[in-house]
C-alpha cells in the first residue's frame, strides 16, 4: 500500500485534509499527486509535504493508481469529460467525494467501465476525526476496496454501504451532521448568555460540554440513552429540561430535519445528472 500512487483532482479543503492525513499516517509525500487551477490551493498543498502539485488534471490521471475526485459537484461533469480519454487508457480506481454525484453519472462522464468508489465524508476530516461511508460500483475489485479504505481511513472512521441509495441517508446523518451539533451549540451559548453568563463563559462551557459528552458517548460501553439517564436525577434540573425538549417534539423535529436533508440529497443527484 505504501507504493500506491495516489492522485487528487481538486486540491481544496477536503483534499488537503485527506493529503494531510495520508502523510501523517506514513504515506510518502512523493507518492501523492494533485492538480488544481488555483495557485493558492496548490501552494497550501505543497506546504503539507513534497507532493507533486500542478495544474494539469490529465497528468495526474496518467500517473496514479487511484484518483480522488475532490472538486465541487457543479464542475464534476466538465472535469470528468476532460479526463475521460486518459481515464479510459489508464483505468485508475476513481474515488469521488462529491455530494450528490451518482456513480452511474460519473462512470458515464468518464466514458464507462470505470471502477468507482463513491463516498461521503464530513468536515471533521479536517482534524482526522471524520466519518465516511463508501459505496463501490460493480467494477471495483476487492484490492481496490482496500485501497479506498486505506485512503479514507487517514481522515477518520469509515464503513461500507451496499446500496448507493443509502448514501442519501448518510449525507443527511453524518455528511450534514456536524452542522446540527453546531446549531445546538449556538443555541446553548445564546441561552447561557441570556441567563447572565458572559459570551466567553457561555462559549467555553458549551464547547467543553459538547466535547466531553461526545467523548463519553464514543468511549463508554453504554448507549447515549443510558448516559442521558445517568445525568438525569429524579425531579432534578435535567429532568425539567429534557421534559421540555420532549414536549416540544425534539425527536420528531430531528427526524423531519434529517428526512428533509435526505430528500434534498436525492434532488441534488437528479439536478446534477442533467
Ligand atoms: N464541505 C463538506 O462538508 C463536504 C464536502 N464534500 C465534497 O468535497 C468536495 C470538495 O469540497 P471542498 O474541498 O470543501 O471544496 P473546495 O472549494 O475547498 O475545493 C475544490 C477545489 O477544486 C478546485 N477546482 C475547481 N475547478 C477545478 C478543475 N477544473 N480541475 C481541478 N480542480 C478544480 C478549486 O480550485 C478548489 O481548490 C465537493 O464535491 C463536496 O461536495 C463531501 C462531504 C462533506
Ligand atoms: O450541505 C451540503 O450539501 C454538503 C453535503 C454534506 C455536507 N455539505
Amino acid at each position: 500500500m505504501l507504493d500506491l500512487k495516489i492522485g487528487f483532482i481538486g486540491g481544496g479543503n477536503m483534499a488537503a485534509s485527506i493529503i494531510g492525513g495520508l502523510i501523517a499516517s506514513g504515506v510518502p509525500a512523493e507518492n501523492i499527486w494533485a492538480s488544481d487551477p488555483s495557485t493558492e490551493s496548490l501552494s497550501k498543498l505543497t506546504k503539507l509535504g513534497a507532493i507533486h502539485a500542478g495544474k494539469d488534471n490529465n497528468a495526474v490521471i496518467n500517473t496514479v493508481d487511484v484518483v480522488v475526485m475532490a472538486v465541487k459537484p457543479q464542475v464534476m461533469k466538465t472535469v470528468a469529460n476532460d479526463i475521460a480519454a486518459a481515464a479510459q487508457k489508464a483505468k485508475p480506481l476513481v474515488i469521488s467525494i462529491a455530494a450528490g454525484i451518482t456513480s452511474d453519472s460519473l462512470n458515464n462522464w468518464l466514458g464507462g467501465k470505470i471502477a468507482i468508489v463513491r463516498c461521503m465524508p464530513n468536515t471533521p476530516a479536517l482534524l482526522q476525526c471524520g466519518a465516511t461511508a463508501l459505496y463501490a460500483n460493480t467494477s471495483v475489485s476487492s484490492i481496490q476496496r482496500q485501497q479506498a479504505e486505506h485512503i479514507l481511513s487517514a481522515v477518520g472512521i469509515n464503513l461500507w454501504v451496499e446500496s448507493e441509495a443509502q448514501l442519501d441517508a448518510v449525507t443527511a446523518l453524518s455528511g450534514s451532521g456536524p452542522a446540527y451539533f453546531f446549531l445546538l451549540m449556538e443555541a446553548m451559548q445564546a441561552s447561557g448568555e441570556a441567563m447572565g453568563l458572559s459570551p466567553e463563559q457561555s462559549q467555553k462551557l458549551t464547547l467543553q460540554t459538547a466535547l466531553g459528552a461526545a467523548r463519553m458517548a464514543v468511549e463508554s460501553d453504554v448507549d447515549a440513552a443510558e448516559l442521558r439517564r445517568r445525568v438525569t436525577s429524579p425531579n432534578g434540573t435535567t429532568e425539567r429540561a429534557i421534559g421540555i425538549f420532549e414536549q416540544g417534539g425534539l425527536r420528531e423535529l430531528v427526524d423531519r430535519a434529517l428526512t428533509g436533508a435526505k430528500i434534498r440529497s436525492e434532488e441534488l443527484a437528479q439536478e446534477l445528472d442533467s
